[in-house]
C-alpha cells in the first residue's frame, strides 16, 4: 500500500517557541526549516509513500519544500494545526480520490525512510493508526485508510485523545527515528545522537558555533 503524507509546517517566524532555551530569535526558523527539510527528503525516500503535501502559509518553507519534491497546500482555513490538516486532505483526496493518508510531524530530523515503511505498513493494518512521540505523550504520525475520515486531534495529550477517538496505537520496536520529534534541546540531543539529516547537522554546527 502507498499511501499520501501530509505534513504541516507553521509558519517559521513562531515555530518551535520551546527551542528558545536552546536556540536564539535569529537561529529558531532556520532549526525549524532544517528539521521540516530532512523530514520531507527521509518522506520522500520511503518505499510505502506515493507523494507528500505540505500544508504551510510560510513562503520559504513552501519554496524550499516544493524544491525537494513535495506539494505544497496552502489557504489555511485558520484554526490551527488540525484545521491545516483536515484542510490538507480534503485537497490532497481531491487529486488522488480515497488515498490513504498519513498525518507526519515536520521536526523529526532523523527520519529514517525504512523505518516510515514500517510504521506505514503496521497503520495499513487498522482504518486509522497513530504512533506515540518519544516522549509517550504526543503524536508523530497519523493514518487513515482509503476513504476514512483522518480527524486529526495533534496538540496536548493528543496520545491519549487520539486513542479515546478509536485509532489503533502502533507498537513497534526499533522505529524511534519516527517517534523522535525535537521540541526542547534534550529532544535535538536525542536526536542528533539517533543521527540527523544533513540539513539538520549544519544547522546544529551552526548553533553550536554561535554558542563558543
Ligand atoms: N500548517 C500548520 N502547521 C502547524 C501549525 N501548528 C503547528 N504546526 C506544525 O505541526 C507540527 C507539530 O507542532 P509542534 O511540535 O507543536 O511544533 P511548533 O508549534 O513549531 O512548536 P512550539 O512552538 O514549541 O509549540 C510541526 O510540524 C509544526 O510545524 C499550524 O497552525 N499550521
Ligand atoms: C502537536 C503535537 O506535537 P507536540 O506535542 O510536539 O507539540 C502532538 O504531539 O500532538
Amino acid at each position: 500500500m502507498q499511501w499520501s503524507l501530509v505534513v504541516p509546517v507553521k509558519p517559521l517566524a513562531r515555530a518551535k517557541s520551546r527551542l528558545s532555551d536552546t536556540a536564539g530569535e535569529e537561529v529558531r526558523p532556520e532549526l525549524a526549516l532544517a528539521f521540516a527539510l530532512d523530514t520531507v527528503t527521509a518522506a520522500l525516500a520511503c518505499s510505502a509513500v506515493a507523494d507528500v503535501a505540505v500544508v504551510t502559509e510560510d513562503p520559504r518553507a513552501g519554496r524550499e519544500l516544493a524544491a525537494l519534491g513535495a506539494a505544497v497546500v496552502a489557504g489555511e482555513p485558520g484554526g490551527g494545526l488540525n484545521a491545516a490538516l483536515a484542510h490538507a486532505v480534503t485537497a490532497v483526496r481531491a487529486a488522488r480520490p480515497g488515498t490513504p493518508v498519513a498525518a507526519l510531524n515536520a521536526d523529526l530530523p532523523a527520519l529514517r525512510p525504512a523505518e516510515l515503511t514500517r510504521v506505514l505498513n503496521a497503520a495499513a493494518q487498522f482504518p486509522r493508526a497513530f504512533l506515540p512521540d518519544a516522549a509517550a505523550i504526543g503524536t508523530t504520525l497519523l493514518a487513515a485508510g482509503a476513504d476514512r475520515a483522518l480527524l486529526p486531534a495533534f496538540g496536548a495529550d493528543s496520545r491519549a485523545r487520539h486513542r479515546a477517538s478509536g485509532a489503533r496505537e502502533i507498537r513497534l520496536d526499533a522505529v524511534d527515528s519516527v517517534r523522535q520529534d525535537v521540541d526542547t534541546g534534550a529532544d535535538l540531543r536525542a536526536a542528533l545522537a539517533l543521527g540527523v539529516g544533513p540539513h539538520t547537522a549544519a544547522a546544529a554546527a551552526r548553533l553550536l558555533i554561535a554558542e563558543q
